[in-house]
């Protein structure tokens, strides 16, 4: 008979600690532009995106989706690549909104490595076993192990999530190469401490969509050959008067003639390419949104709205360098002179329709 002692483990000695260190914010309220991201309270690092109320679906943005979910569907990652404020990262998330799977979203970052996408060892776990066999002797044995915890990337690859990977060029390149397997063997290699798996097989509803901007932009990486290879690119170019009309009109509350005298002015300064920095859709929607809020009239009679329009496109024309009194003066009169253009005298009082209709509401 085999006189081998059981060990008794004492019930309550199994212990895990707090997570090493915090986990990353979610980045839903930086993110939810057109569209929001509501936690899944099962998970807590997925987001369902859904559209907002004033979110604009024009025939551009049907036809970049249409195109887009075509790539995906055939197992490709997808890449939005374009100019800032073109509206890249709401169509991503249209986009990742219509396959109907949880979402799972990064946002580029420099100190972004490896670890922070696959995963980490992250808290302890510790047993402890008491053993007793002989009465008066107590032998103690303690453990402590670490655990390993998956992050974003390895939770939508293992679960066959959405990845909405916004601003990935932001990231350095190195910090991608283990998205090469994924995307041609439909691996996962895990790092060594991952200990029991070495890799996951991705799962067939596994999907994946990129942002970028140009390189050329500030912050902005090369991306690797390799993984550029790999991606479906669409290149987002600014949306057309019509789209943009349409989110200035749909986000501030504006009437559709003011709406269009702003966009026209942004627009002609943007064809002008007399700025440092790109007046985008959110210049339009910066200028239309404090126009509405203050009540100003959107002709180039109205002091205040002369100084908002100065406040929201001068900036755009210099790089913070001190200037000759000439050379901004000169910058000055051609932008006053689209704004003579674009937002003549005796434009009518701007209406905000939320406002309009409240009134009208306790008039009756
Ligand atoms: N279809 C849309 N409906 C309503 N608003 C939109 C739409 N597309 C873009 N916008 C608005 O336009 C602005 C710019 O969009 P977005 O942030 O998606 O651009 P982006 O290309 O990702 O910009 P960046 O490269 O600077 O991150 C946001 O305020 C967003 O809410």
């Amino acid at each position: 008979m085999s006189t081998e002692p059981a060990p008794l483990v004492s019930p309550s000695q199994d212990v895990e600690t707090t997570p090493q260190r915090p986990a990353r914010p979610e980045p839903a309220e930086a993110l939810a532009v057109g569209y929001r991201l509501s936690a899944r309270p099962a998970s807590p690092a997925t987001l369902t995106p859904r559209p907002r109320a004033d979110f604009v679906e024009t025939d551009q943005v049907k036809d970049l989706t249409r195109r887009g979910l075509g790539f995906l569907r055939a197992g490709y990652p997808l890449h939005f690549r374009g100019p800032a404020g073109t509206g890249k990262t709401t169509l991503a998330l249209h986009v990742a909104a219509q396959l109907g799977r949880p979402v799972i979203v990064i946002t580029g970052d420099n100190e972004l490595g490896t670890a922070d996408l696959v995963g980490s060892q992250r808290g302890y776990h510790y047993r402890k076993v008491v053993d007793q066999f002989i009465h008066n002797v107590t032998k103690l044995e303690e453990t402590a192990n670490q655990r390993w915890t998956d992050h974003r990337l390895t939770t939508a690859c293992r679960e066959g999530y959405t990845l909405v990977y916004d601003e990935f060029t932001r990231s350095r390149p190195e910090t991608h190469n283990v998205l090469l397997g994924v995307f041609e063997e439909k691996i996962l290699f895990l790092p060594a401490q991952a200990r029991e798996e070495c890799y996951i097989r991705v799962h067939p509803d596994f999907r994946a969509i990129f942002t970028s901007n140009p390189q050329e932009y500030a912050g902005v990486h090369a991306s690797q050959d390799a993984l550029a290879d790999r991606l479906a690119t669409i290149d987002v170019d600014y949306p057309d008067r019509g789209m943009e009309l349409a989110v200035a009109s749909a986000r501030t509350g504006l009437g559709e003639t003011e709406a269009a005298r702003i966009i026209d002015l942004v627009r002609a300064f943007r064809a002008s390419g007399d700025y440092q920095q790109t007046p985008t859709m959110r210049a339009s929607l910066m200028i239309a949104r404090v126009a509405a809020q203050e009540g100003l009239r959107v002709s180039i009679d109205d002091p205040g709205f002369v100084q908002l329009c100065m406040d929201a496109l001068e900036s755009r024309m210099f790089s913070g360098a001190r200037l000759e009194a000439a050379t901004r003066e000169t910058s000055r009169a051609a932008l006053l002179a689209l704004l003579a253009v674009h937002c003549p005298s005796e434009a009518p009082i701007v209406r905000v329709t939320a406002a309009r209709r409240a009134k009208k509401a306790d008039a009756s």
